[in-house]
């Protein structure tokens, strides 16, 4: 995907208390798969190289817990800023930084363009993000928007039905929004008190104060927002489901990560996601160590070596450390290359005794082992 010829900041307000979810933790704060909400969010922000900086908009009770799953979960680029009582105060407060360069720890340019994205919107991807942004360059902001599901209606004072809207002429306002930083900034610096404590939409504060007609691009059905409980239960079935399929190949046998892993990608591409590292086990890599604290992958470990069971142990070992929770069963498919003159079935017999051994050993930990043992016979012809 061509990157944008701007610089692109985002602002992710993750200040709000949850009210409509329930419970004591506010929901971007909930564990999905083991992981907060809030960290999906920025995930998906840090995905995209052409995103300079990610402020995280926190309650000033929330700034620590904050810090501690950007250090858990490697994020990168990202800024914690306090806070405000209401949404708009929050987005304010994020877009404040850039323009006052307030943050302590790090010069925060200020982007031709900013992003904004509630942090409790978890499946956001580069595609539309490229959308918003390539559109509000051109229009001055943009948003993306999806069909109505329910049709709108208006009450009168007793209560009754008034009237109703033409579903087909409406659409429901999503996330991300994208504008040219100095517009919204702008609209901000202009707010009424009223507005910035009730109103909800970026995209109004754009056209009221800075006659900007955003423009309106279609989104994707995932763009919804975590509101309520049963929100929550579809966002983790999602998430599980895009986990399962995905697969991470690891060897350090760099040649073979090329081949397989595109042939791999080429082959599964409609059902399945395949990411290719090329990696010695034996070292604690801290890409691993990504990889594991964001999210189990299914693994395809390749290997030449005689012995590859006490790898695969170390990958179970690192899995385990990595404390995710292992809720569905993760499958590690051990390949062991064997090309040699002198086949020796024993020695890979053998080798795949152990690997079974192993593997029923794993499975009470939900770690689904397999092994396959590919000897070649390599003849020198005369
Ligand atoms: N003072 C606030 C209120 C909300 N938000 C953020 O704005 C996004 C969308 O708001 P909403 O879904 O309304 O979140 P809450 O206000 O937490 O939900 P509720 O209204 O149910 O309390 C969320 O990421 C929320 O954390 C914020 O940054 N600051
Ligand atoms: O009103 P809430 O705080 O739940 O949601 C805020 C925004 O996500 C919502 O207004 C969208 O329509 C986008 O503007």
């Amino acid at each position: 995907m061509e990157p944008v010829s701007a610089a692109v900041s985002a602002v992710l307000p993750a200040g709000g208390s949850g009210e409509r979810l329930g419970g004591a933790t506010p929901k971007q704060f909930c564990g999905l798969q083991g992981r907060p909400l809030v960290s999906y969010a920025v995930r998906a922000m840090e995905r995209v190289s052409w995103i300079s900086d990610i402020i995280v908009v926190v309650s000033p009770e929330n700034i620590e817990t904050m810090k501690s799953i950007i250090e858990k979960y490697g994020h990168k680029r990202v800024t914690v800023v306090k806070g405000g009582i209401t949404r708009h105060r929050s987005i304010f407060n994020g877009l404040k930084v850039f323009a006052e360069n307030q943050s302590s720890n790090r010069l925060l340019q200020k982007p031709e363009v900013v992003i904004i994205h509630d942090a409790v919107r978890p499946f956001v991807e580069e595609d539309i993000l490229l959308k918003v942004v390539t559109a509000a360059k051109e229009h001055g902001a943009a948003g993306a928007i999806r069909p109505l599901v329910s049709t709108v209606i208006a009450s009168g004072e007793d209560g009754c039905l008034d009237h109703s809207l033409e579903r087909a002429r409406y659409r429901a306002s999503e996330m991300p929004q994208a504008f040219l930083f100095d517009v919204i900034y702008e609209a901000y610096q202009q707010c009424t008190d009223h507005d910035l404590d009730y109103g909800t939409e970026c995209l109004h504060l754009a056209l009221k104060y800075c006659k900007t007609n955003a423009k309106l691009v279609e989104g994707t059905a995932d763009l919804w927002k975590v509101t309520y409980k049963r929100d929550l239960y579809a966002a983790e079935s999602i998430i599980k489901d895009n986990l399962s399929q995905q697969i991470c190949i690891i060897t350090d046998l760099k040649e073979a990560v090329a081949q397989v892993g595109f042939l791999l990608h080429e082959s599964l591409k409609s059902q399945v996601k395949v990411e290719a590292i090329s990696i010695s086990l034996r070292k604690n890599d801290s890409h691993l160590q990504n990889i594991f604290s964001g999210e189990c992958y299914n693994f395809l470990c390749i290997n030449d070596k005689e012995y590859a069971t006490e790898e695969i142990q170390q990958l179970v070992d690192m899995l385990e450390k990595s404390n995710i929770p292992l809720l569905y069963p993760v499958i590690l498919i051990l390949v062991h290359l064997s090309i040699s003159e002198n086949i020796s079935f024993s020695i890979g017999l053998e080798e795949l005794t152990k690997i079974k051994k192993f593997a029923r050993e794993v499975k009470k930990k939900n770690i689904l082992v397999y092994g396959l043992l590919i000897q070649c016979k390599v003849f020198f012809l005369p």
